[in-house]
């Protein structure tokens, strides 16, 4: 992907809104661009979703890249968690009118959302504080008091187990982009130097391994979660990518969530919001 090749060569360059925009809409297409994900849409097939594939994947951060842009800029200009949140809601609102109603990236618009609003304060104030951090001073404590809709996935996922799901992964600072998916991408590409596929796949079995992810609670229940977090487990055990015949195994991991109809969408978002912190980072 030359686009993606052209970003890399020019690391931790300050980015204006509109260019925020684009990376973000990129990162999640690179997250697309990914296989084997287990359970999880991609370029070669749709893993345990019929409702989506990588064409609508990919049209709907196409649809999405203006308001992230948005979001940056509402970030620059010192907005408050209520400006955020009605960008966000007319990203959703935007992201359902062009893919028929389908979730296809509610929980990244969300999370990468707000990573653009504090890349857009961060330019404009000119502090080196990471972007998790900044996320988690400004609008931590109104990300966790603010609007909960009683009947969705992630708040009956929160009731039933107790899973903090994206709010708190937010609210945190993201702590699973800083300290389980940034040194993964790290020690892949020490491994795959020359495969950064192989380096996204590795890091995704990474989050699978260690996120609380609701997406997997509601779809799988605890043991879901349990069978999901022990198979990315032993994928990284003997070896992950560095070791022959990985994505055999890893195909045979996608295999086992499709026949189990599990999906971990928020290890997905998380890779998307990692490789736009990774270029990102100071
Ligand atoms: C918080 C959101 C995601 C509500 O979703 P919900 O209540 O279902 O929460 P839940 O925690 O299940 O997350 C939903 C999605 O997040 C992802 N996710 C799941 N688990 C995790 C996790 N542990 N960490 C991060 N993301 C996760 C998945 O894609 C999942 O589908 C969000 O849609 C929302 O409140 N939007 C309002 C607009 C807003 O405030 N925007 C802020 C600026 S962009
Ligand atoms: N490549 C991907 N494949 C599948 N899901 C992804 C992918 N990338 C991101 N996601 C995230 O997963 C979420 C969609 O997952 P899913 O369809 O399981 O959730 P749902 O719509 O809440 O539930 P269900 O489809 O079970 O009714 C989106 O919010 C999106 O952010």
């Amino acid at each position: 992907m030359t686009i993606a090749l052209r970003w890399q060569s020019r690391p931790n360059r300050a980015l204006d809104a509109t260019q925020l925009g684009h990376f973000a809409s990129l990162c999640l297409k690179l997250e697309v661009e990914t296989y084997p994900k287990p359970g999880l849409v991609s370029h070669v097939d749709n893993g345990a979703h019929r409702d989506m594939d990588a064409a609508l994947l990919c049209l709907s951060a196409e649809t999405l890249m203006p308001f992230f842009s948005e979001l940056a800029a509402a970030g620059a200009e010192g907005a408050g968690m209520n400006r955020l949140r009605a960008i966000g809601v007319a990203a959703e609102r935007a992201m359902l009118a062009a893919t028929q109603d389908i979730n296809t990236h509610r929980g990244a618009i969300f999370g990468l959302g707000l990573l653009c609003a504090a890349a857009g304060y961060r330019n404009a104030v000119g502090i080196r504080k990471s972007l998790g951090r900044l996320v988690s001073e400004r609008w931590g404590d109104d990300i966790l008091s603010g609007p909960v809709s009683l009947r969705s996935h992630g708040a009956v996922a929160s009731r039933r187990y107790g899973a903090g799901g994206a709010r708190a992964e937010a609210a945190e600072g993201f702590p699973s982009v800083y300290d389980i998916a940034l040194p993964a991408l790290q020690a892949a590409r020490e491994r795959a130097p020359h495969d950064e596929e192989a380096v996204r796949v590795e890091t995704c079995m990474r989050l699978i391994a260690e996120v609380t992810d609701t997406n997997l609670l509601h779809r799988g229940r605890a043991e879901g979660l349990r069978f999901a977090q022990e198979s990315a487990s032993s994928f990284l055990a003997v070896g992950g990518v560095g070791s022959p015949g990985w994505r055999r195994r890893a195909a045979d991991i996608h295999e086992a969530f499709v026949a189990r109809n599990l999906s971990p969408g928020g290890s997905a978002d998380l890779l998307a919001m990692a490789l736009f912190v990774d270029r990102l980072e100071v």
